[in-house]
């Protein structure tokens, strides 16, 4: 097993950070390390969503690519790894389905689900909604921009983690538009996305230039 032990007769404390990763960037690690650390989380393991039906109204890119740059990002800490249960799972992808399989493989565990602010105000809209608490304990880290609510609820925790005023959404457009990436996701990130001219605007054959 990856990740670290925990002391005699302790649960190992999983941290589980839930996201589409196009591509991966320094808020999503930053926030995962934060929680850990504030937490004793022995290991985070970071799923990246299979279809994330509520971002349907974009293309997202293919689940290997999303999956092998989580990987690359994650490869440098000992306490991070990358669960393929969202990507193998066919059909649109739930918390539910996540957390339920992550409870049959780590029956050990306990489990903190890490969401930042945005996806924390839209909770309300997730499949099954009322049986997440049951699975695991709730944890919403702030995000610039978007205001952190704790939903009226006691069982979940609210944590202040360094300001990353970082989005996939900026890097894809930063990638179109030439403009660097570095820094703002981790190095073998940026040598994959140029690798495989991810999120470069498509140009067909008639546009060659003279
Ligand atoms: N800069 C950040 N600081 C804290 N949490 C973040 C940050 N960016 C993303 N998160 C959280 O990480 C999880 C996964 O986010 P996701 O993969 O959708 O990234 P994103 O940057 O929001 O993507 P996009 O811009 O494509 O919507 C969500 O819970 C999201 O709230
Ligand atoms: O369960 C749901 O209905 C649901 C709806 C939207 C998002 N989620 C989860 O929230 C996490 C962040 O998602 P996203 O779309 O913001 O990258 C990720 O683990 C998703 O599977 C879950």
């Amino acid at each position: 097993m990856l990740g670290h032990k925990p002391a005699a007769g302790r649960k190992v404390r999983l941290g589980v950070m839930g996201g589409t990763f196009d591509p991966i960037h320094h808020g999503h690690l930053v926030a995962a390390s934060e929680v850990a650390a504030v937490f004793g989380l022995d290991e985070v393991v970071f799923v990246p969503t299979g279809e994330p039906w509520q971002k349907s109204h974009r293309e997202v890119s293919p689940a290997e690519h999303r999956y092998l740059m989580t990987v690359i990002a994650t490869a440098s800490n000992p306490r991070f790894t990358v669960s393929r249960v969202d990507i193998d799972r066919p059909g649109r992808t739930y918390t539910i389905d996540t957390l339920r399989d992550l409870r049959a493989a780590r029956p050990e565990a306990e489990l903190f689900f890490i969401t930042g602010a945005d996806a924390m105000a839209q909770i309300v809209s997730w499949k099954d909604k009322d049986e997440l608490w049951a699975l695991a304990h709730f944890v919403g880290v702030t995000r610039p921009g978007h205001v952190l609510h704790n939903l009226g609820r006691d069982d979940v925790s609210l944590l202040e983690v360094p300001a990353m005023a970082i989005s996939s959404t900026d890097c894809r457009e930063r990638v179109a538009h030439d403009h660097p990436v570095w820094y703002l996701v981790p190095d073998g990130v940026v040598q994959y996305i140029a690798k495989h001219r991810l999120y470069r605007p498509v140009t067909s054959g008639a546009e060659v230039p003279a």
